[in-house]
């Protein structure tokens, strides 16, 4: 089911492309010679069985840590290229457990999520004085209208700490998109969610998408979830890939069937 992609055409025409990306803790091969390709404005789930490597994955495309292999972005080598730098590019996160700021209301913790636009450094505001503040503005607006949209505006002013964990889960979704991502990656966005929360939060998500040329490779152990929007799947076991194709012959592969159920 592993079908090898010749080395010269890895990356051509992929949004993201990892190759033979690799890492150790330890002596711990958490991941190994992993390849794969994603096509621009594909949703694509990660799975694989618990330990299998997905969220170091999603860490090593972030740029949180540092990976062997070659990890590109549109074509562009971005594996030493720091997170920051990764999140200017484009690539926003959300994480397996909702990373909030407690105290703060929802707007505050989506509006955060504008830091990745911050391209121009410190010296933009110095050199066109206003900026900041019609960043800030712009901001704002952007978040309150997606807030809006993901059914979140009646809890603008409320602090995220005593929500339920479906609207904490949103929150996150919805800070991820404010810099309209090319890549969004979602680690495990249906954990503790029931299909029929799971479900319209990916309708409204892929809505949301259309038009705006957003990628999207999900972490996800909802298989329910996975056949539903993902057209394109990637398994992982034990840090490498077993299988890469098609959601429905990958769900059929005995190698995958093997990595969930045993022998
Ligand atoms: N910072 C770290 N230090 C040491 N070991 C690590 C570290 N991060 C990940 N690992 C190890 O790497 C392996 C893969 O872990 P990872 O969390 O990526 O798996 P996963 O597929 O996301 O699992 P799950 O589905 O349970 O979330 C595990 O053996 C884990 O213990």
């Amino acid at each position: 089911m592993v079908q090898p992609i010749a080395p010269s055409r890895l990356g051509v025409g992929a949004e993201l492309s990892l190759e033979h990306v690799s890492i150790s803790f330890r002596g711990v091969h958490a991941l190994r010679d992993v390849s794969f390709e994603v096509r621009p404005g594909s949703v694509t789930a990660l799975i694989g069985p618990n330990g299998a490597g997905k969220t170091t994955l999603f860490n090593c495309i972030s740029g949180l840590y540092r990976s062997g292999g070659t990890i590109r972005l549109d074509g562009r080598d971005i594996s030493t290229t720091r997170s920051a730098a990764r999140a200017r590019l484009g690539v926003a996160r959300t994480f397996q457990t909702p990373a909030l700021v407690a105290g703060w209301s929802v707007l505050a913790n989506v509006v955060v999520g504008d830091c990745a636009r911050g391209a121009a450094g410190p010296f933009a505001s110095f050199l066109q004085p206003g900026r900041e503040n019609r960043q800030a503005r712009q901001a704002h607006e952007q978040a309150a209208d997606l807030l809006e949209t993901f059914g979140l505006a009646h809890l603008s002013e409320t602090p995220v700490d005593g929500l339920p964990h479906a609207q904490r889960r949103r929150v996150e979704i919805v800070r991820a998109l404010l810099p309209s991502p090319r890549l969004l990656l979602l680690d495990e966005p249906a954990a503790g969610l029931g299909n029929e929360e799971s479900f319209p939060l990916f309708d409204r998500l892929l809505r949301w998408a259309e038009g705006r040329d957003m990628t999207v490779l999900l972490v996800e152990h909802s298989m329910d979830l996975v056949m539903k929007v993902a057209g394109h799947v990637v398994v992982l076991d034990a840090g490498g890939v077993i299988a890469d194709g098609a959601a429905e012959e990958v769900r059929q592969d005995p190698a995958v069937i093997k990595a969930y159920l045993g022998e």
